[in-house]
């Protein structure tokens, strides 16, 4: 992989700790010679990040601020990007969430409250940071999301946030066709389930987690550097010729019916 990305520049959103799917990606980034940028959402997410980056081999360009319900966050972020490095070729958005209490019991009970901060935060912000990339994308480039499996499938307990990951993926496919004229691509890893601090949410993970190692094809769980090296090749010349699309990194889970 080395080099597959050298001379690219790539912001990674999403890094809140170790766990982070966005962190796995950041090493296969990194790995393959990209510079990064990395965008966190409070001070505290920072001294996290902060103390990452120490102890891995990886310097990035810059870390930013960047809340990803505030368009004025949003801009203002790009902004300090684009003064720092002019061009972007690169976009991973990891981000999502929803409340606790949304993420158990049935759907039919999720609040208008709670529907709507999942939707903006999980499947907005993707729409309104790929509007900020793209102005920074002049030489074409890559924007890569993560969903899951709940965005197709009913999944006990991930509700509210299901439905957000089925208009993330819809606005993956709109995003694709409006951008693919000026040479940037827009697709979405389907990871299967990992540990982090945003799965820890939803109520009943462990018994997700045991169902994929029963039942996938490959009979196992998969793991962050997995979900790296597969956004890895979504951001790279190798799947030039893909957008619009959902990339399923979930040991086969996906192809099952009974
Ligand atoms: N863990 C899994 O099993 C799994 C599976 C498939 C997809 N995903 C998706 O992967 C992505 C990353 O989640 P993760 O599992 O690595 O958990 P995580 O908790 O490590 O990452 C979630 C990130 O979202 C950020 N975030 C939340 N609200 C934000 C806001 N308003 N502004 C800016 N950032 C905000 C958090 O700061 C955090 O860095 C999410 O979209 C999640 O739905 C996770």
């Amino acid at each position: 992989m080395n080099g597959l990305l050298n001379g690219k520049t790539v912001v990674v959103m999403g890094v809140a700790n170790e766990r982070s799917l966005a962190w796995g990606i950041a090493k296969s980034l990194h790995g393959a010679g990209a510079k990064l940028i990395f965008t966190y959402r409070k001070e505290r997410s920072l001294a996290k990040l902060t103390g990452l980056l120490q102890d891995s081999a990886i310097e990035p360009l810059m870390c930013v601020s960047c809340d990803v319900n505030d368009d004025a966050s949003i801009e203002a972020a790009f902004e300090e990007i684009k003064q720092q490095t002019g061009v972007i070729h690169g976009l991973v958005h990891s981000v999502a969430f929803a409340e606790k209490d949304e993420l158990k019991g049935e759907y039919v009970d999720t609040s208008r409250e709670g529907f709507l901060l999942a939707q903006d935060t999980s499947a907005y912000s993707l729409v309104a940071v790929a509007r900020e990339a793209k102005k920074l994308m002049t030489e074409g480039g890559s924007i890569v999301t993560q969903s899951y499996i709940g965005a197709t499938r009913v999944v006990r307990n991930y509700n509210v946030m299901g439905v957000a990951k089925a208009s993330l993926e819809a606005s993956v496919r709109y995003l694709a066709e409006d951008l693919g004229k000026y040479g940037i691509r827009v697709n979405a890893v389907s990871a299967g389930p990992i540990r982090t601090l945003a799965a820890k949410g939803v109520s009943g993970f462990n018994d997700i987690m045991t169902t994929i190692e029963e039942r996938a094809p490959l009979r196992r769980n998969i793991d962050q550097d997995e979900v790296g090296d597969a956004t890895l090749f979504l951001l790279s010349s190798l799947s030039r010729g893909v957008t619009g699309d959902v990339l399923h990194v979930d040991a086969g889970y996906h192809i099952l019916g009974l």
